[in-house]
């Protein structure tokens, strides 16, 4: 479990952007958890002071019981437990090839060789970019380097997985096989949070929520306490998600997600 408590953070610190944050990640049954909020709220900030490359100002991260150390060993054994994919996947490529690239963290830690080949390839596969593995990465699209920057931290297998906004820049097919990523790492007992602007895709990939706003958090809950409130969402500038409208506008029953409607008229 992780758990922040009384957590703090400034990049100045007379200038405060994440304000006395205590909470406890993993309670519950969460697999996926959505960090939502409005631009400038702090979401990317927390989630670097989650993977220890800002340290709080005040407060305390605390990782299954432990309180985090910033030794630099003790920093290395957070990043396989706490994987973190950022917004921009230029910020975490190198620029060499795709599957050196991949290896890159493995080859760190001094992993036996067949064990890097054997994850380098397992995780390219799932995620079905096995044929680019000798591609330069500066001739891949967008997409495409969004995958090799995930699959660079999948290698890792870290228990928890932080995505910033994952679905920055993908075209609807690319947003698509992102949510059907998520579900099958969840399936396999992978626990996400993840951060985006896109309220339909959280929606629909998200089992509970937390709404940032001003460095604080403000509301918790699970898609229906969270989306139903249409207050809350205003207050934020949040748009509501297109299935939770047909349900406050049309009246039809309120779906977790777009198959189980279309199911349901299937079976009409
Ligand atoms: N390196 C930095 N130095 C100083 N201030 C920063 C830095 N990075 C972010 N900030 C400030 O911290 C605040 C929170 O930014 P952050 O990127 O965490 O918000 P966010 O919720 O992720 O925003 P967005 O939804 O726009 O991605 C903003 O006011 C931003 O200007």
């Amino acid at each position: 479990m992780l758990e922040l408590k009384n957590l703090s953070f400034g990049y100045e610190p007379q200038h405060l952007i994440l304000k006395n944050i205590s909470l406890q990640l993993g309670n519950n049954h969460q697999h996926v958890i959505g960090l939502i909020g409005p631009n400038g709220s702090g979401k990317s900030t927390l989630f670097l002071n989650l993977v220890g490359v800002l340290r709080p100002t005040s407060g305390q991260i605390i990782v299954d019981g432990q309180p985090v150390k910033y030794h630099k060993h003790n920093l290395q054994a957070l990043r396989q437990k706490i994987g973190i994919v950022f917004q921009d996947s230029d910020q975490q490529l190198f620029y060499s090839i795709v599957q050196d690239d991949v290896a890159f963290a493995l080859n760190n830690l001094k992993y036996d060789t067949t064990e890097i080949q054997r994850r380098v390839q397992e995780v390219l596969e799932e995620l079905d970019i096995w044929p680019l593995r000798k591609s330069p990465i500066q001739y891949l699209s967008g997409g495409q380097k969004k995958r090799v920057a995930i699959a660079g931290i999948l290698v890792l297998q870290s228990e928890w997985l932080l995505l910033d906004e994952p679905t920055a820049g993908l075209d609807p097919d690319g947003r698509k096989r992102m949510a059907q990523l998520i579900s099958h790492l969840v399936a396999r007992g992978q626990k996400i949070i993840l951060s985006s602007h896109d309220m339909d895709f959280m929606y629909d990939v998200c089992d509970y929520f937390y709404l940032l706003n001003a460095g604080q958090i403000i509301a918790e809950g699970t898609k229906k306490t969270v989306f139903t409130n249409q207050q809350l969402l205003e207050n934020n500038k949040l748009e509501q998600p297109w299935l939770v409208k047909l349900h406050q506008k049309l009246g039809l029953p309120l779906y977790n997600n777009a198959q189980e409607l279309f199911d349901q008229h299937d079976s009409m």
